[in-house]
């Protein structure tokens, strides 16, 4: 099967970019900013289905520039999905844990009331829902806290502070599941492949690692897996003011996706010795 991905450079696209049949698209191929250009690569495509792998990922920058993430999070994949839909062929649209409040502790299933806390999550939920309303095959896969060897994630984050300091301090209120690029890069094609075949199965799915666990001991993890002795406190989200909220429950409930496309749940721990192994020279 042949698919055109949006996104070159990202975490999720660089995974995707290693299976046969897939053509990455970065800026200079498809701006997001310019959600017409998407339209009109889809509309010129010859591929079996569409992936967006591409998005605006700055979760607090997202908070002063608003009009960019609305564009490139809700209006370029609602453009995408109405191309696809046009084609007849599927379109596979990545969204976040960040499109919920975070209230409560019950993994949240995909039809849980949405209650953004930030433009980030705002503007995925604005896409969310253009791509659900667009009359075409669909899946929009919600995963959550991604990690990769390349590009930003909070693991390079935590190798590169544990390098340099003996002692951090680590939010411990907020709960999710730590989820590998390339997992994720495998659910969609896997996905994509099951929507070709059943347009019935369009919808909105979760995909996150398990177990799931605080950034805290996300941390402490990376740092037993990495040989790094350092101290991890956890603190409270209130100790580690941010311009965006985030949500203190990012739990999602992913059996609909074990139930329709075959897809468990990964050990995020395997992943990320996986992740680990790739970074070490
Ligand atoms: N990172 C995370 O923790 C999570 C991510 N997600 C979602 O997963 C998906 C993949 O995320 P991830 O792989 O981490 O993303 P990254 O932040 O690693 O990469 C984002 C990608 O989007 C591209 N992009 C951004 N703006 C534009 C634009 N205007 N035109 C063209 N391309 C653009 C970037 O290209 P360039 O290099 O040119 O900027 C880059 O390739 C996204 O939908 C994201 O919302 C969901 C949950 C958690
Ligand atoms: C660096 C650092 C972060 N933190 C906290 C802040 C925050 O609550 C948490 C994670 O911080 P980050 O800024 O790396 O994570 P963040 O960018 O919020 O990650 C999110 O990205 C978007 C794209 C998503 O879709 C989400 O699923 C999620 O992965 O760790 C500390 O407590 N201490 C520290 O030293």
């Amino acid at each position: 099967m042949n698919v055109l991905v949006f996104g070159q450079t990202g975490q999720v696209a660089t995974e995707l970019a290693l299976f046969d049949g897939v053509t990455c698209l970065g800026r200079a191929d498809a701006d997001l900013t310019d959600p017409g250009a998407c339209e009109a690569v889809i509309a010129a495509t010859d591929a079996d289905a569409v992936i967006n792998a591409a998005a605006y990922t700055a979760v607090d920058k997202a908070e002063e520039n608003r009009d960019t993430a609305m564009i490139v999070n809700a209006m370029a994949p609602t453009a995408m999905a109405a191309a696809a839909a046009a084609r007849g062929i599927p379109f596979v649209h990545i969204s976040t844990d960040y499109v919920f409040d975070g209230s409560g502790s019950a993994p949240w299933q995909p039809d849980a009331p949405t209650g953004p806390l930030g433009v980030y999550g705002a503007s995925k939920l604005g896409g969310e829902k253009g791509v659900a309303a667009a009359g075409g095959t669909y899946a929009i896969l919600r995963t959550a806290w991604v990690f990769s060897a390349h590009g930003n994630n909070f693991v390079r984050t935590m190798r590169r502070l544990g390098a340099e300091r003996d002692a951090l301090t680590i939010v411990g209120d907020q709960i999710g599941g730590p989820t590998p690029a390339r997992d994720i890069a495998a659910a969609c094609m896997k996905i994509a492949r099951a929507l070709h075949a059943d347009p019935s199965k369009s919808g909105t799915y979760h995909f996150s690692g398990a177990p799931d666990v605080s950034w805290a001991d996300f941390a402490r993890e990376i740092f037993a897996q990495s040989d790094l002795s350092v101290d991890v406190t956890d603190i409270t989200t209130d100790q580690y003011p941010t311009p965006a909220k985030r949500p203190a429950n990012s739990r999602l409930n992913c059996t609909t996706t074990t139930s329709a496309f075959g897809i468990e749940r990964p050990d995020w721990r395997a992943g990320l010795a996986q992740v680990l192994a790739d970074l070490t020279p």
